[in-house]
């Protein structure tokens, strides 16, 4: 069962100190089929919220989310060994001193034979243009580099569902096309959140998420004029900030 299911998906966390909570995500159903879901909206929406239900490092306080059918939360490890996570913040999943320690360790479990794991190492960084990086401390490298490294080691396992936040905050031009155009070979599904709404055009399916809820689920360019009207909306309400482009000419 190729597909991802949020079923009455509700998340909310306990505000320290007090008996209050607060909603991050609220009573969400979704069936993904599709193989490019994009998922905007405006910062502190719920985005990520929503993608790390996906491998279990959030649990829906009521609700359940399956991945190929297994619950996120009773088969979390099936989960896991199912889903690649990328990080909007590479540094929070690069691990080993070095790029190519840390792809091998990537490949750790699918590849046993530590020749074969080294060349297919290469291999992956190669073609995210970091063979000549693969040995200088992760610490050393710029944003940027870190961030493609970070999704070379995931994209290196051929995961079954690639899940990325924000993969591109930190990218150059090229190396957004780069990843535009990884994505688009890849055979696995993609569910993604960006604020780079050219690379939310070129998915399937767009999610909009606004205040912990989907407002808008369909069409890619429906769903990026949907949340680029729902951001000047909400900027219109700023005191004192002028008026939109566009308006108050004749
Ligand atoms: N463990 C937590 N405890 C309290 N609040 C949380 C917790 N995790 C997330 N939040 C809050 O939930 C809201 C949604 O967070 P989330 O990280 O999902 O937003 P996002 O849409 O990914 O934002 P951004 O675009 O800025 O990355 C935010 O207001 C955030 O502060």
């Amino acid at each position: 069962m190729n597909s991802i299911s949020f079923s009455r998906v509700s998340v909310r966390v306990a505000i320290d100190g007090s008996s209050t909570s607060k909603t991050l995500l609220e009573d969400v159903s979704l069936s993904l089929t599709e193989r490019r879901i994009g998922v905007i909206g405006a910062n502190g929406s719920g985005k990520s919220t929503l993608l790390r239900l996906l491998n279990g490092l959030v649990e829906p306080s009521e609700g359940t989310v399956e991945v190929h059918g297994d619950d996120t939360v009773k088969a979390v490890r099936r989960v896991r060994a199912n889903v690649g996570f990328v990080f909007t913040d590479p540094l929070s999943q690069l691990v080993m001193p070095t790029g190519r320690e840390d792809v091998e360790l990537s490949l750790r479990r699918s590849i046993k034979n530590t020749r074969e794991r080294a060349a297919h190492a290469e291999a992956v960084l190669d073609r995210f243009g970091l063979l000549p990086l693969a040995d200088q401390s992760i610490y050393e490298l710029s944003g940027g580099e870190r961030q493609l490294l970070a999704l070379a080691a995931v994209i290196a396992v051929n995961p079954k569902v690639l899940v990325l936040d924000e993969p591109s905050t930190l990218l150059d031009l090229r190396n957004r096309e780069l990843l535009r155009r990884t994505l688009t070979g890849l055979e696995q599904q993609v569910v993604m959140s960006t604020h780079d709404l050219d690379l939310a055009l070129e998915m399937d399916r767009v999610l909009v998420v606004e205040s912990g809820r989907i407002v808008f689920d369909g069409d890619a360019a429906e769903g990026v004029a949907r949340y680029r009207e729902l951001c000047a909306t909400a900027l219109d309400e700023v005191p004192g900030l002028g008026e939109r482009p566009g308006r108050g000419q004749s």
